[in-house]
């Protein structure tokens, strides 16, 4: 494992056009993304989790700030070594799992290609085995169910171990099993190396991660750390257990709880 950045964004901005003038989908985003371990880019809808995935993936260049790859700037790389990076060492799972699988493969033809491309050998059913798809060899991502597209779709991207894997909602269509199953290849795949970055809403996938960033409006307003995620259970009077880790932060036992865009805040008190 090694803990040399593999990605390092300081600053980073990204601006697309609206018909009110320009959206800020990024703002200031300062991102270190390393070899072995999960980060899952959780917030709102439309807060920028998509948009820093693309510039993570180099599938965009930001519009503003300093995004290095191995240490060297982004922007100062060739659209050809770009390409070269997204085919070897990238693995990209879309939000519709669909548009990260080839309609015209079955689906050990999508590990078989995608094998290909990066220049390295597997065993196609192996592969298919870790998420329960290989009685799923022979049959086109078009016959296949939206939960068995999404598992796919994470084998296929995972295949040879990529240096970086990053999947937009990869747990979002499936039930516990199938997430667990998915959480488990992702972990795998950090502790042979690859850096695991997500965006997700789902709890299960937060509680798998070992960093969990969040956005709001384009803006990081925090992140935990050296640390799982925590999944923890709300009692029938609304009680919650706080993580160990969290406790010092409200020395006095006390708390603001703030309930904004379908997400709650805990403040300590002024
Ligand atoms: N290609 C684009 N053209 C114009 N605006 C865009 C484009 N992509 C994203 N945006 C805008 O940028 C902002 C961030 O979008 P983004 O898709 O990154 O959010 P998200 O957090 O991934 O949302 P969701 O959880 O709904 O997928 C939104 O306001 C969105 O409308």
């Amino acid at each position: 494992m090694t803990t040399e950045p593999l990605l390092q964004g300081r600053e980073l901005l990204q601006l697309y056009a609206a018909p009110t003038g320009p959206t800020q989908a990024l703002r200031g985003v300062d991102v270190t993304v390393v070899g072995g371990r999960i980060s899952a880019i959780t917030g709102p809808s439309g807060s920028g989790k998509s948009t820093l995935l693309a510039l993570l993936a180099l599938r965009e260049r930001p519009a503003g700030g300093e995004l290095r790859h191995r240490g060297t700037l982004v922007s100062g790389l060739s659209r050809r070594r770009l390409q070269q990076l997204r085919r070897r060492e990238i693995g990209w799972v879309a939000q519709r799992p669909t548009h990260s699988l080839f309609p015209q493969l079955d689906a050990r033809g999508q590990i078989e290609q995608m094998a290909r491309l990066r220049g390295v050998t597997c065993d196609p059913l192996d592969v298919l085995a870790e998420v329960e798809l290989t009685g799923r060899a022979a049959a086109l991502p078009a016959v296949l169910s939206g939960g068995e597209q999404q598992r796919l779709a994470v084998a296929a991207a995972s295949v040879g171990t990529p240096a970086l894997l990053v999947a937009d909602e990869p747990t979002a269509e499936l039930d516990d099993d199938s997430a667990a199953l998915v959480l488990r290849l992702l972990r795998a795949r950090a502790d042979a190396g690859s850096a695991v970055v997500l965006a997700t809403h789902d709890a299960r996938a937060m509680a798998a991660a070992d960093t969990v960033l969040r956005l709001r409006h384009g803006v990081l307003t925090g992140s935990a750390s050296d640390g799982r995620a925590h999944t923890s259970m709300i009692d029938g009077q609304g009680r919650i257990q706080l993580p160990e880790d969290a406790l010092p932060l409200f020395p006095d036992g006390q708390v603001v709880v703030t309930v904004v865009d379908g997400h709650v805040e805990l403040h300590r008190p002024e």
